[in-house]
């Protein structure tokens, strides 16, 4: 069965639209034989929340770690926050990005407390104006996770936290310095029913809100797509399925050519579940 795709038009440049946030044209990602991404074109826009979705190795991190600018094409162009990637200091251009991923988690030193980890997340941008704006960092810092439900854990140990609470000081830690793209790398992995739901309800909260940033957000799952969210990306094998408005794209064919199984998607309210056909 042919896949129905909701390809958003490409657009001609960064310069083409004033709210283009991340724009790539033909981007290829390879190392040594592997194709990691190949021909992908994907633009997100200020008021956009994206979901890419795919199976084991389709190139989702790798997608996003191109947005974040941690990453440079092999071929093809990559804007983000109107950068060209490859002519741009990086390090300059990631402070303006929020990245919450499994692997930054790992880097935290376990004694590290919970209200520190979001607040240093300030220092890389306010630099030697720290003194000036630790009462402030703090206060935003505590409001940050009040915000992600865990404010009770601000003098907690890191190493100590279960894996819901550290995923949820991660996102308040890549909110902490106010980012005009927020990137989140499986945020509900290895949480538990109550606790993906209770993060799905929050980053629907963060989704709903009009002055969040542009968002990208990987998942396996389709039980994990936040209400709220609007565009979806299809990632299989390094190449995009399909892409474009949720309601659009997030069908049992489009799922099915994905996952390279008959697939049958139901939709119950806002939320979305998926199972093996027959
Ligand atoms: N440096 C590398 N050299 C060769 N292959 C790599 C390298 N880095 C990643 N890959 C491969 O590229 C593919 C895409 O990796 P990526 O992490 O982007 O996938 P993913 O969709 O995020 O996967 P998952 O859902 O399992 O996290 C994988 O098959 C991975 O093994």
């Amino acid at each position: 069965m042919a896949p129905v795709t909701a390809q958003t038009q490409a657009s001609t440049g960064p310069d083409a639209h004033d709210d283009l946030v991340v724009h790539m044209a033909d981007v290829g990602v390879r190392r040594g034989t592997n194709d990691l991404l190949k021909e992908v074109n994907w633009s997100v826009e200020l008021d956009e929340r994206w979901v890419i979705l795919g199976s084991n190795g389709a190139g989702k991190t790798t997608l996003l770690r191109l947005a974040g600018a941690e990453l440079h094409p092999t071929t093809g162009v990559v804007h983000v926050l109107g950068e060209r990637m490859g002519r741009v200091d990086v390090f300059e251009l990631r402070t303006r990005i929020g990245f919450a991923t499994a692997a930054l988690g790992g880097r935290v030193p376990p004694a590290e407390k919970v209200l520190d980890v979001v607040v240093s997340a300030g220092y890389a941008v306010l630099g030697r104006w720290r003194e000036e704006y630790d009462q402030l960092d703090t206060g935003r810092a505590a409001e940050l996770l009040k915000a992600m439900g865990i404010a009770a854990l601000a003098d907690r140990e890191f190493g100590t936290l279960s894996e819901g609470e550290r995923k949820r000081t991660l996102i308040a830690r890549a909110l902490m310095t106010d980012p005009e793209l927020l990137l989140l790398d499986e945020p509900a992995a290895g949480l538990d029913l109550g606790g993906r739901e209770d993060l799905v309800a929050r980053l629907s909260e963060l989704a709903l809100d009009p002055d969040a940033p542009a968002t990208a957000l990987v998942t396996h799952h389709v039980e994990e797509i936040p209400p709220g969210f609007t565009h979806l990306l299809l990632l299989s094998d390094g190449g995009v399925v399909a892409q474009g408005l949720i309601d659009d794209v997030l069908t049992s064919e489009n799922l099915s050519a994905t996952f390279g199984q008959e697939l049958e998607l139901t939709r119950s309210g806002d939320r979305y579940f998926a199972r093996r056909r027959g």
